[in-house]
């Protein structure tokens, strides 16, 4: 079939350095990340939840949910593979892989499935309950089968939520497991310091790694220089600016809520609302969709836009 974001993916572990990924939740978060420059795009479950169902990482996302969201950030630039989580795969053998054969078909570039159960909860949360090792590896053996099935090589990363509750080999050796059964990355979710971070990648060397750098949760931050020296090649920052996203929402619902309305910023110009709907529908590609229209024939815009 050829999923080129996959090849490219694919292309991009080869090479020398780390790749970098920004999670996003969506259309604006992906579009602001592509105008920074950003090779890559993670697709958030957890950012996904909040932003999409306004409730927490808790296994709620269905995977028309993630799926949607998904095709609906990697859609927006090609050229720009993304990774996105698929939870648990949403189900037994054959849930997983119609899950995987979806993304596929979505134009994913790779995927991570993980051996929680299914009522899952974000990896940096207490009380993680997981499958056994052969549920895991059934999951990632049916999503190895999917994509073959679709003649298809998009990249395959497997999860473990191990660590939590059964420690640090018990955690490798699944990961081991998943990597035999098909899995191209190990993830290993949770992990509690930098010394632990180091022993991972070389444990799995020479698989490469893929490390999950959560603001406020277990996993101490480290830029990506330092994660590559670690052994990493993968870095998400799954939900990085939603904090900001999040004070910035609050802060102006509070004025619009005790003032009943919302200041504008004008540029130098004094007339250019800075950040205005006109400035974000350009990013979204205002300009874009006008002359598209009009090279097709189109007159939607011939009186300007
Ligand atoms: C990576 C992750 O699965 C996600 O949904 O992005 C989450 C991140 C988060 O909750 O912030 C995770 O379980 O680590």
């Amino acid at each position: 079939m050829g999923n080129k974001a996959a090849a490219k993916l694919r292309a991009q572990l080869a090479e020398e350095g780390i790749i970098v990924c920004p999670g996003v939740q969506d259309g604006l978060a992906a579009r602001v990340c592509l105008q920074q420059g950003f090779k890559n795009l993670y697709m958030t479950g957890a950012g996904t939840a909040i932003s999409l169902l306004g409730m927490p990482d808790l296994g709620l996302t269905t995977a028309d949910d993630m799926v949607r969201n998904a095709g609906t950030i990697a859609g927006l630039d090609r050229s720009v593979p993304v990774i996105a989580d698929a939870d648990t795969g949403f189900g037994g053998p054959v849930m997983v892989a119609r899950t995987v054969e979806r993304y596929i078909l979505a134009g994913v570039a790779g995927l991570h499935i993980e051996d929680q159960v299914t009522t899952k909860r974000c990896g940096h949360l207490l009380g993680k309950e997981l499958v056994d090792t052969d549920t895991f590896v059934a999951r990632i053996r049916a999503a190895d089968a999917a994509r073959r099935r679709l003649d298809d090589d998009i990249v395959l990363i497997a999860r473990t939520d191990a660590l939590q509750s059964y420690g640090f080999d018990e955690a490798i050796a699944r990961l081991k497991a998943a990597v035999a059964a098909g899995a191209d990355v190990a993830f290993l979710e949770g992990m509690n310091s930098v010394d632990e971070m180091g022993r991972a990648a070389k444990a799995m060397a020479p698989t490469p790694c893929l490390l999950n750098m959560v603001s406020g949760g277990v996993t101490p931050l480290v830029p990506a220089a330092q994660a590559q020296e670690l052994g990493f090649k993968i870095a998400i920052w799954p939900c990085f600016a939603m904090t900001a996203a999040y004070l910035a929402y609050q802060k102006v619902a509070k004025e619009l809520m005790e003032t009943g309305a919302v200041a504008e910023r004008t540029a130098e110009d004094g007339k250019t609302v800075v950040g205005g709907i006109r400035e974000i529908f350009d990013l979204c590609g205002l300009e874009e969709c006008a002359a598209f229209d009009k090279e097709m024939g189109g007159k939607s815009f011939a009186n300007g836009v």
